[in-house]
């Protein structure tokens, strides 16, 4: 079994045990679930964005521990502070030692967008992405079909959630339709953890013109921002650079001031 067929698999069970403790009634009673999630889209596309997208991730499968004391509230304040445009907030507990906890607690700490990482293969997920706080949800097109992709790509449109479908392959391209905000290119193979940031610069010309584009994983080199904006991305997932280092906020910082000094 691929560790993408044994995140899904584990992924089902516990979506089927949340629905039993936490009903849908109560996931619409929080107050999160009343408020008008922030645009994704807007805040990357804005006039002088850094497009960054820095990550809360504890642990990957990749990688195993990547920090295990960093604060999410000092995290999160910290990559607003450093001029993110946006933050992801991994939720996955088993394989990458994140909570919806964690994502509420930065909710809380900042006025940018919240990506909620997860796996999401279910509607519940979306209604409960609303009620921890988050303002845009990814799909992966690589655990659902095209179906799939799109029903729950609408949900989370009738929610007032935005939408990041992410693609790692041309067959993958297949799974765009019309309520996908953002397309994020992956420039890590789920199945092998081989990365190349090559993917990015591949798929992206064959996205049409008006796709807003992200490119995600394995971005650690200020000088890659530069050419992946020539080529036309509006944003950068950054997880591993940032969370390795003992204050992912100052990587993050720094990072930012390279990158504008190029
Ligand atoms: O990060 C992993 O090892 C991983 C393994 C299996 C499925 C997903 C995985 N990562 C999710 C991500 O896409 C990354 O967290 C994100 O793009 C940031 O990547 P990086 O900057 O390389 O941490």
């Amino acid at each position: 079994m691929s560790i993408l067929d044994k995140i899904v698999s584990r992924k089902k069970e516990e979506v089927e045990a949340n629905k039993k403790s936490l009903p849908v009634s109560r996931l619409e009673s929080t107050s999160h679930f009343k408020r008008s999630p922030l645009s994704f889209k807007k805040a990357l596309t804005r006039r002088g964005a850094s497009g960054i997208i820095a990550e809360f991730k504890r642990r990957s499968p990749s990688k195993g521990l990547l920090n295990g004391h960093a604060d999410v509230i000092a995290t999160a304040s910290a990559y607003e502070l450093a001029g993110a445009s946006a933050l992801s907030v991994l939720t996955d507990v088993d394989f990458f030692g994140g909570s919806n906890e964690n994502l509420e607690k930065a909710r809380a700490a900042v006025t940018i967008p919240i990506l909620r990482k997860d796996f999401i293969i279910d509607e519940y997920q979306l209604l409960e992405a609303k009620a921890i706080g988050a303002d845009v949800i990814l799909l992966i097109a690589a655990i659902l079909s095209v179906h799939e992709t799109e029903k729950l790509a609408r949900f989370a449109r009738s929610l007032g959630l935005e939408v990041l479908l992410e693609v790692h392959n041309e067959q993958e391209l297949g799974h765009i339709n019309h309520f996908v905000d953002v397309v994020g290119i992956n420039n890590r193979n789920l199945n092998d953890f081989s990365t190349d940031v090559q993917t990015s610069f591949r798929l992206g010309e064959l996205l049409p013109a008006s796709a807003v584009k992200i490119s995600e994983s394995a971005i650690s080199q200020p000088a890659v921002i530069v050419q992946l904006k020539e080529a036309g991305f509006r944003g950068f997932l950054i997880g591993e650079t940032f969370m390795k280092e003992a204050d992912p906020g100052k990587a993050c910082e720094e990072f930012i001031k390279a990158v504008n000094t190029l």
